[in-house]
């Protein structure tokens, strides 16, 4: 009985609360203090930039989220739950609750579309039958707009194409909350328009959260709920896109200008 309304409670704090907290992370390099004291939430169904220079510590940060990087102090909670406290086991489940979409895409070039798409459930969804792969395949590919695209190569396909595939693959396992590494780097203004607009509109029909990691300001416009500005390794600022915009503080000027 406790259990089972320890349960609830905890359905509860997911549907209604902070998805992510990040909490006085630090990270070093040797010298190079990147993260110093950062703090950060992100709410359930909000999408969250981080808006931050080049070498601020973006990737950094997302990298310790995703724990592809150790942090040498701090707090990560996914889902109420401290990442540290977790075994392998518990945090692969809480893992397979958040998808990375990586800059590069990381798409397997010796691999057709529908290969790089069934990996993912492959390694995770053990159990999940070929008609159902084939289901969600099929569905993830209509969600980004190229259904058409199955058995191309990604060398055959624009780096347009190939985000909306990577994003199709990252949301193929139907994640809680979305981690986009610059998603509009290396691509054109109207081609990475169409990037943050899908991301919007997969958003919308997942009812998602979406940490984003950027400095391309119509990026930021577009997508942000909120921002969090990231200046000396912490949270300089965080509000609204306009509400910053009207900012006469020079370093939060210097990202509007
Ligand atoms: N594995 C590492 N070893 C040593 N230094 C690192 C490592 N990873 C990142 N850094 C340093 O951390 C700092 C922040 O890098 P990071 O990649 O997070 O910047 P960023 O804000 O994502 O930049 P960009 O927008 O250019 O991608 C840089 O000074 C970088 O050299």
């Amino acid at each position: 009985m406790k259990e089972q309304v320890l349960i609830q409670a905890e359905k509860k704090k997911e549907s209604s609360g902070d998805v992510l907290v990040v909490k006085h992370l630090y990270k070093s390099f040797g010298s190079n203090k990147v993260l110093n004291d950062f703090n950060l939430t992100l709410v359930n169904g909000e999408n969250l930039v981080v808006l931050g220079k080049s070498g601020s510590g973006k990737s950094v940060l997302i990298k310790c989220i995703i724990g592809l990087l150790m942090p040498d102090s701090g707090v990560i909670e996914l889902f109420g739950r401290n990442i540290t406290d977790l075994d392998h086991e518990e945090l692969d489940k809480v893992r397979a609750k958040v998808g990375f979409l990586f800059q590069s895409n990381a798409l397997y070039d010796s691999m057709t579309v529908r290969q790089n798409l069934e990996f993912p459930l492959r390694r995770h969804w053990m159990h999940v039958t070929q008609q159902e792969v084939d289901n969600l395949v099929q569905e993830a590919l209509e969600d980004v707009g190229l259904a058409h695209t199955i058995n191309m190569m990604p060398a055959e396909l624009s780096g347009g194409m190939r985000k909306r595939i990577a994003l199709a693959r990252t949301l193929i396992l139907k994640p809680e909350i979305i981690l986009y590494d610059e998603p509009t780097t290396g691509l054109d203004p109207v081609t990475g328009k169409e990037i943050i607009e899908l991301i919007m509109t997969i958003q919308k029909k997942y009812r998602s959260s979406s940490l984003i990691i950027s400095h391309d300001m119509t990026c930021v416009r577009l997508a942000a709920d909120r921002i969090v500005v990231l200046i000396n390794g912490r949270c300089y600022a965080e509000g609204a896109y306009d509400e910053l915009k009207r900012s006469v503080d020079p370093g939060i000027k210097q990202f509007f200008e």
